[in-house]
């Protein structure tokens, strides 16, 4: 296996909270990962210093053997894209437009307008988002601008997908949907994934390893299974109305 990141002893400070604190792991390439913690663990903290949005405080984030700089274009140059919790895409542009900004200014860079159209017109098919490519963004429903976040994410031709609760607010066959649409692009684009998911049930069903957080400190990696049925993630995070209600 091939290691694509290496997070070694990562610790950010605001202040005086220290939302992660001497985190370490490794991921390896075509993996999906699952980050997960209770509110304010610190999972949207670490997302930000992988993409380059948030500089690390100390300790050091290296993408194929390179630190990643605390620079989100040039973070995105050496193939690491994200999306946000909150989807804010530019209201008034269009979805294809709004699409290939993130392929102008990606790691793909394309400087060819026609050409940034033509990867876009693909990526918002296989997002399904085809038809509504000349609606406003703005009228997008959740779902729809989710799968906009997504498709501006691979337009930079990312390696490293690190997907931001891209589920929450969706019902049951929108998660379906969605789920199967992220495996889908995984697979063709042969990407591995970090997610950032709230609902239990599906990160389990979606990683291949989890890395639990818990007041900024990893509490444990491991299988989706081991990290079910230890007795600290229990305790932590999970409660026992959630395991009831698992
Ligand atoms: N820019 C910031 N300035 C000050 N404090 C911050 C900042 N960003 C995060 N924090 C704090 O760091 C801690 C971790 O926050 P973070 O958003 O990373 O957690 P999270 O696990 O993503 O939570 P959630 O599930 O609610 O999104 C919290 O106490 C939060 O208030």
């Amino acid at each position: 296996m091939t290691t694509l990141l290496q997070v070694r002893q990562v610790t950010r400070r605001f202040g005086g909270i220290t939302a992660v604190s001497d985190v370490s792991f490794d991921m390896f390439q075509g993996e999906v990962l699952g980050l997960m913690g209770a509110n304010g663990a610190g999972k949207t903290t670490l997302f930000s210093m992988i993409a380059g949005n948030v500089a690390p405080s100390s300790g050091q984030i290296l993408f194929e053997g390179k630190a990643v700089p605390a620079r989100p274009d040039q973070a995105s140059r050496l193939g690491i894209a994200r999306t946000f919790q909150i989807v804010r895409p530019f209201p008034g542009m269009t979805v294809l437009e709004n699409c290939m900004v993130g392929a102008l200014y990606g790691s793909g860079r394309e400087r060819d307008l026609n050409q940034a159209r033509r990867i876009c017109e693909g990526i918002l098919e296989e997002v399904g988002l085809s038809a509504q490519m000349f609606k406003a963004a703005a009228t997008l429903t959740l779902a729809g601008r989710k799968r906009l976040e997504i498709a501006r994410a691979l337009s930079t031709h990312p390696r490293l997908l690190l997907l931001d609760e891209v589920l929450a607010g969706l019902n049951a066959s929108e998660v379906d949907e969605a789920l199967a649409l992220i495996e889908e692009i995984r697979q063709r684009h042969s990407l591995s994934i970090i997610i950032i998911e709230h609902v239990m049930k599906v990160l389990m069903r979606m990683s291949h390893r989890i890395v639990v957080l818990h007041e900024g400190k990893k509490l444990m990696e491991g299988t989706p299974s081991q990290v079910g049925s230890d007795p600290r993630v229990i305790k932590a995070y999970l409660g026992e109305k959630n395991v009831r209600a698992a």
